[in-house]
């Protein structure tokens, strides 16, 4: 059976090299171009890439989306800074390329997948819930695309339970001591220098608190992800949203 072509963008950056090693490893997947910053765009279409793992930054993942949904090219996508527009804009352009699948993927690992199914299961049973991200500092975006993934989902689940608001008495704050407002729910970012990436949800309720948390401690915890991500998209046409969707987590 012939290898399925793949090509990684951000190839240089910390995650992106370690998606070339695990691409070259993979008996099924022949890496076919590795393309970082100032890179030509059209050595994915001259190489015949068929999926590209797109780990850049905010500001180039819309521009690359673009080129290779224009070019049929399945994407696998972990890079962060997803709104409902940028999201809306995706979708226009799959509309124009109906057999060609975009995963974008908040966090790859199995532990933060789970994070945020535990975290969106147990939301309606406490009062309380705020989200702690802790990440290294040379992140650029703040909170991380996994906290608020799970901010969203966690408001979701309290939305459709309807639980009311969660207790909070605070009257005067300096900026940002209370954190972002995703949805409603309090997301802390931490930058410290030793730490990858690691996500506590803290709930409380009368008397008891739970915490659900996950540490990556290697980009290595990314790999596995992104893999099955690239061996599954050829085969879902349309925006995937969650590596979830490929998961069976029933
Ligand atoms: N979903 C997940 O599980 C994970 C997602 N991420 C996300 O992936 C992204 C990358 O993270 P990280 O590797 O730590 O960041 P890095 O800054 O280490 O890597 C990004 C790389 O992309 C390069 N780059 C920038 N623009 C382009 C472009 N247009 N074409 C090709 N390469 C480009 C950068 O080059 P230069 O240095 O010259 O700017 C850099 O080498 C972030 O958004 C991060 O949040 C990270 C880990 C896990
Ligand atoms: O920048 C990182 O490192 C990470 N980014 C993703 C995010 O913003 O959620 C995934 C993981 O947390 C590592």
């Amino acid at each position: 059976m012939s290898k399925l072509r793949v090509a990684v963008l951000g190839a240089k950056g910390r995650i992106g090299a370690e998606a070339v090693k695990a691409v070259e490893a993979a008996e099924d997947l022949e890496l076919v171009a590795a393309l970082g910053r100032g890179d030509k765009l059209e050595t994915l279409a001259e190489t015949g890439a068929q999926v590209a793992v797109e780990l850049t930054t905010p500001a180039s993942v819309m521009g690359n989306l673009d080129f290779c949904v224009r070019h049929g090219i399945h994407a696998v996508v972990g890079t962060t800074g997803w709104t409902d527009d940028r999201l809306a804009q995706l979708k226009g352009w799959l509309a124009q390329s109906p057999e060609t699948g975009v995963l974008i993927a908040p966090n790859f690992s199995i532990g933060a997948v789970l994070t945020m199914k535990f975290a969106q299961i147990a939301a309606p049973y406490f009062e309380s819930v705020e989200v702690v991200e802790l990440h290294h500092p040379n992140k650029v975006d703040a909170p991380s695309g996994t906290a608020t993934r799970t901010a969203q989902l966690i408001a979701e689940a309290r939305r459709a339970a309807g639980s009311p608001a969660a207790p909070d008495a605070t009257v005067t704050a300096l900026d940002g001591a209370r954190g972002a407002d995703v949805d409603g729910v309090p997301v802390h970012a931490v930058r410290l220098r030793g730490l990858l990436a690691h996500q506590e949800v803290l709930l409380g309720g009368e008397g008891e608190t739970l915490t659900v948390r996950h540490d990556s401690l290697h980009h290595s915890s990314f790999m596995p992800g992104i893999l099955l991500g690239v061996r599954r998209v050829v085969t879902t046409p349309g925006l995937t949203f969650g590596l979830e969707n490929f998961l069976d987590l029933s």
